[in-house]
């Protein structure tokens, strides 16, 4: 087996964002084209979005995260419509797996000043025990940053599909839904037997584009072809991109959505990491003339949603219970 073959690809994408010449922008969009028909995956440097804020975020989220159960559990995002706010560990149980995953998260969107059915848009929760300066504000600069490069990314996948991305980006940028999750994984020893951090899933949606704390793995990218899962190493200012279910559906399988799960690496170390999905605007559908699904993005979403939104209180107050064991 050949080891690049185990190695998802790192692609520069500033020949994409400052092309030198008339071929700068093709080759990027072929290098893409060819991660995503291939893998599902891959990772990019040259994106564009400041290191200093990459930190300010993780070290946001770290702080968000040592609070105590309490103070998070007053933003639970199962207190809130629009599911914004803190899910806490044992939360996610996935069919299959023997126990619910011992991650933690923190959700934002697009701000809107109300909220509106079903849901995608709503104010955001921020916390009021943690200065605006050492949570909301690093928290938010970087939404913007991450929203950006995943318009990028959705352009780049569009002309690698010989699409002209302009038209069909006014459709999906008037008010995109950009749901952005910060999480937290306990070290190993804080993990039970046979509990994951992330069970393996699909991503249901767009583009997803994840930022790992630096030399802190754990996530792993199963491959069809050779039946096996990998490692992607968690590398400074390096990030990982994925396609959702919505995508591969929509591009007739083209581009494939990849499982993906998540262990931490570490016995006594916690992992953090910020996935950030951009999935466009709620009556947005497939921008291609032919073949796939032609569902809108909200429709797409909310069938995937119905489930999350209807935990049963028993699971819920089960869950909670287990979240002390893990956090
Ligand atoms: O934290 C990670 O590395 C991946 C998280 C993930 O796959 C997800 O939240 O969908
Ligand atoms: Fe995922």
């Amino acid at each position: 087996m050949a080891s690049e073959e185990l190695n998802l690809p790192i692609i520069d994408l500033s020949p994409y964002l400052h092309p030198q010449n008339d071929t700068d922008k093709a080759k990027v969009v072929s290098q893409v084209r060819d991660a995503c028909a291939k893998y599902g995956f891959f990772q990019v440097s040259g994106h564009g979005i400041p290191l200093h804020l990459q930190n300010g975020l993780l070290q946001a989220i770290g702080k968000f995260f040592h609070q105590d159960k309490e103070a998070k559990m007053k933003l639970s995002f199962l207190e809130n419509r629009g599911r914004r706010g803190y899910e806490a560990s044992g939360m996610s149980v996935r069919d299959g797996d023997k126990l619910p995953d011992s991650k933690e998260s923190f959700y934002i969107g697009r701000e809107e000043p109300e909220f509106e059915a079903p849901g995608f848009h709503c104010p955001n929760q921020w916390p009021e025990t943690l200065p605006r300066e050492e949570f909301r504000d690093p928290v938010w600069e970087y939404y913007q940053e991450t929203d950006k490069l995943g318009r990028t990314i959705w352009e780049i996948l569009l002309l690698g599909l010989g699409r002209d991305p302009t038209a069909v980006m006014e459709q999906f940028t008037k008010r995109p839904i950009v749901q952005m999750k910060m999480i937290r994984y306990p070290p190993g020893s804080a993990t039970l037997p046979e509990q994951f951090g992330v069970g393996a899933h699909t991503d249901f949606g767009g583009v997803t584009v994840l930022l790992q704390q630096a030399n802190r793995s754990g996530l792993q990218v199963y491959l069809d072809s050779l039946q096996t899962w990998i490692s992607v190493p968690a590398l400074e200012d390096i990030y990982v991109i994925n396609c959702g279910d919505m995508i591969a559906q929509w591009s007739g399988g083209i581009y494939r959505s990849a499982r993906h799960r998540v262990i931490n690496a570490s016995v006594d170390e916690e992992r953090l990491s910020c996935a950030t999905f951009w999935h466009g605007d709620a009556d947005a559908t497939n921008p291609l003339d032919e073949g796939g699904v032609r569902d809108t993005v909200g429709k797409l979403l909310m069938q995937r949603f119905k489930g999350q939104f209807s935990i049963p209180r028993e699971v819920v107050e089960a869950a909670g219970r287990l979240g002390k064991v893990g956090a």
